[in-house]
């Protein structure tokens, strides 16, 4: 069931048994395998970095563009403001240093879709560096607790984005609608060991900036792309040559791409070959990377100061005017996704497994949360309720837990009833299921009407057991020969005669007590 809430690394995606060993053995002899992420994402502003054209994605072809972005001679760029208060407030959340003055590049390129042959980067000074990120790291069924590791980030940078070409069948034509989209480029530096830990990382990274606003992180609208970077060396040795898959689109992809690479890697260098430094594409389709340019050739940017826009000035202390003042926006930072899982588990009693869980399923926090504010419950119950049996009637539906709105008024009624013993987890299961199927009614309503309160009367209980042990008599001399295993079918049994309605801790005792007769 866990398996349900970490989609982004399906089992298709884990490494080959044969790759496990080899990473993880200790021994000297053995590959180690060393990834890098550079991060692509879309600030969340309504108009471009430099013009005051809109940044819709769903705009038709080249109807968002503005002279300047078409580069018609004459034209200037205009910093937008929003842009850089959104990528301080990334790199704030993100531990990053914000340097006082940052500097824009022109960074050359001769593609159709970049008209101006350049792009407007932040090479030499970017506007954050020397970062932080520390985060949890748990694929259900692939890790068997969760560990917490750390990653430290080079530079957050502003840059543009390019147009688009699209490959007709004798002629290639372009969309500049995201020419000059905003956009903050994170490099992090190659501290990860594997794709998971790249999953992981993204999960958090998609966590914190949704939280701050300022990425969408709609990896299908291209809103947050991704590179990885992956090489592999033997354990004292110096890093290997990296290959660098590029504009990767998806979360489960990212964590595919890196376990191919590694695995790839390992055998050309098992079997005498060298890598070479190239760029390789991700094919999701077929799940293998593929080779698109060789790098080897460093191509020559020409970088050069942008001569229309002056240094980039940011007030950083209390009592300073500018533009965009720091520390006026570090104050500002909501509670961070590691914040929270500590808050979950000093104040709630949660385990770090179900704070992890919770802060990765943005539905499940509100629905907690919500759940806790007008009433006394126990976390740890009301986090298993969300975890397992309220995940489970989603997954039989086929539903993404975000595709439903659920009270959480309703759903902190139905804790209630369980934590009250009114009714049992499963009937909470079949009130959970009435309601997402469209039951208006309140859970207690729903109860009523269906008869689902449970039986706690000592009597109707104990006929209950009765009954079961006189229609399986096999099953009870199994028992009664020694063999208590089967003693769970038989309570099983009781379960199902009542049609979940039982006090099971009841039932429990009065059965034992009933079969030593
Ligand atoms: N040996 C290595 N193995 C894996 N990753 C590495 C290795 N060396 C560097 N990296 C990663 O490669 C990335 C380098 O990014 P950077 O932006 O500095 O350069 P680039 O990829 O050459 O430039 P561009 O922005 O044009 O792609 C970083 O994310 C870094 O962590
Ligand atoms: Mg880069
Ligand atoms: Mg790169």
């Amino acid at each position: 069931m866990l398996k349900n809430l970490c989609r982004h690394v399906s089992k298709d995606y884990y490494p080959s048994l044969e790759l496990r060993r080899s990473i993880t053995n200790k021994s000297d002899n053995k590959w180690t395998s060393v990834v890098g992420l550079e991060v692509h994402a879309q600030i969340n502003t309504v108009s471009k970095l430099f013009s005051g054209a809109p940044t819709n994605f769903s705009s038709p072809v080249n109807t968002n563009v503005s002279f300047f972005d078409c580069s018609i001679p004459g034209t200037l760029p205009v910093l937008n403001e929003k842009c850089v208060e959104y990528g301080v407030l990334t790199a704030l959340a993100l531990n990053c240093r914000v340097n006082p003055v940052s500097t824009f590049d022109r960074k050359h390129y001769f593609y159709a879709d970049i008209p101006s042959g350049y792009q407007i980067t932040q090479q030499r000074h970017p506007l954050a560096n020397d970062g932080k990120l520390e985060f949890q790291v748990f694929t259900p069924g692939f890790h068997k607790t969760p560990y917490r590791t750390q990653v430290r980030i080079k530079q957050l940078q502003l840059e543009q984005d390019s147009g688009k070409t699209l490959h007709d069948v004798d002629r290639s034509l372009v969309d500049l609608n995201r020419a000059g989209v905003p956009l903050m480029e994170l490099v992090f530096e190659p501290d990860l060991k594997d794709g998971e830990e790249a999953a992981a990382l993204l999960k958090e990274l998609i966590t914190i900036l949704q939280r701050i606003g300022t990425c969408s992180c709609k990896m299908e609208e291209g809103a947050l792309r991704v590179d990885a970077n992956v090489s592999v060396h033997k354990k004292g040795d110096p890093l290997g040559v990296r290959t660098e898959t590029k504009n990767i689109g998806s979360v489960r992809g990212v964590a595919g791409a890196i376990r191919y690479e590694i695995d790839r890697q390992i055998k050309i260098k098992e079997s005498g070959g060298e890598i070479e430094n190239e760029t390789r594409a991700w094919d999701a389709v077929n799940k293998t990377t593929v080779a698109m340019r060789d790098k080897e050739r460093q191509q020559d940017y020409r970088y050069m100061p942008e001569p229309n826009l002056p240094p980039l000035h940011l007030a950083m202390g209390p009592v300073e005017h500018g533009c965009v003042n720091v520390d006026d926006l570090r104050k500002s930072l909501p509670e961070l996704p590691e914040e929270t899982r500590s808050r979950l588990r000093d104040d709630f009693g949660l385990n770090l497994e179900q704070s992890i869980i919770l802060v990765n399923e943005k539905s499940f926090l509100e629905l907690f949360e919500g759940a806790c504010r007008s009433r006394k419950l126990q976390g740890k119950l009301l986090a298993n309720l969300l975890i397992n049996e309220y995940t489970n009637v989603l997954h039989k539906m086929d539903l993404e837990p975000s595709q439903v709105t659920f009270d959480s008024e309703y759903f902190g009624e139905i804790v209630e009833l369980v934590q009250t013993g009114q009714i049992s987890r499963n009937i909470a299961k079949l009130v959970l299921d009435e309601i997402i199927h469209g039951n208006h009614k309140n859970p207690l309503q729903i109860i009523k009407e269906n008869n689902w309160m449970q039986i706690t009367d000592e009597n109707e209980l104990i006929k209950l057991c009765q009954n079961v042990i006189e229609e399986n008599e096999k099953i009870v001399t199994q028992y009664k020969s020694g063999k208590t295993k089967v003693f769970k079918a038989l309570l099983g049994l009781v379960a199902t005669k009542s049609k979940q309605r039982a006090n099971m801790a009841k039932c429990d005792r009065i059965l034992k007590e009933l079969l030593s007769k």
